[in-house]
């Protein structure tokens, strides 16, 4: 599905990275600093590699040897990070619609109501997200993300501002989207247990080196 041969450099540190990887759900592990949320950029069109490719199916989405590069936009991918980043001004409606709305209908996978109640998240509509808790922020981040209807799901430890019994809670939804939805994800994290529990496969990093 995903074919990464590439090398990304700044300053202090080099990013090389080969990997060929299957639809389902693939965790991607290593200690502060060894490059996961570099990765995570490079397939999501926010970086441009300096060498090699990225491939997704048969669409290429970097290449340096012909400079072909598929603008973030273009790549349909949805990205859930560490803070849910919902857009305060907009009601959680809004927030959720905000990708769907850009989307062809016809290109609509989901709809407000399954992804509502897949997540839980119905009776916070109207909110704002200032008044959410920090596990409802998540669960509105990745119902958003899911709204989109996107090709591939990249998420950037999506639990990590939360604490232990949040964790626990949020776990079981990520595991029914994966279930119910089948849209391959990465999922990068420092916590084994997560991974454990919801990867199908995992990548380790070290020192910009994935493996
Ligand atoms: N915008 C930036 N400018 C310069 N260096 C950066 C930038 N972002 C990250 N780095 C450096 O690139 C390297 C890889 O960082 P990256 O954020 O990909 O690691 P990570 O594995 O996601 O870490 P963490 O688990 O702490 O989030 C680190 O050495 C980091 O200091």
């Amino acid at each position: 599905m995903l074919a990464i041969d590439l090398k990304f450099r700044r300053a202090q540190f080099v990013l090389a990275a080969r990997a060929q990887i299957e639809p389902g759900t693939t965790g991607i592990c290593g200690p502060s600093g060894c490059g996961k949320s570099t990765l995570l950029a490079l397939i999501a069109g926010l970086l441009r590699p300096q060498e090699g490719s990225i491939r997704f199916g048969d669409q290429t989405l970097a290449d340096s040897t012909t400079r072909a590069f598929l603008p973030a936009w273009k790549r349909h991918f949805g990205l859930v990070f560490q803070d849910g980043q919902l857009f305060p001004h907009l009601s959680v409606r809004d927030n959720l619609l905000y990708g769907y709305r850009r989307l062809e209908p016809g290109a609509r996978r989901f709809e407000l109501g399954h992804v509502t109640s897949l997540l839980e998240i119905e009776p916070l509509l109207e909110r704002r997200p200032v008044q959410l808790s920090g596990g409802e922020r998540s669960r509105v981040a990745l119902g958003r993300a899911l709204l989109y209807s996107p090709r591939l799901l990249l998420m950037d430890e999506p639990l990590s501002a939360l604490d232990d019994r949040l964790k626990q809670q949020i776990l079981p939804f990520l595991k029914r989207v994966r279930d119910e939805t089948r849209i391959p994800m990465l999922y990068v994290t420092h916590s084994m247990a997560e991974v454990d529990y919801l990867a199908d496969r995992v990548l380790r990093m070290e020192n910009g080196t994935l493996s």
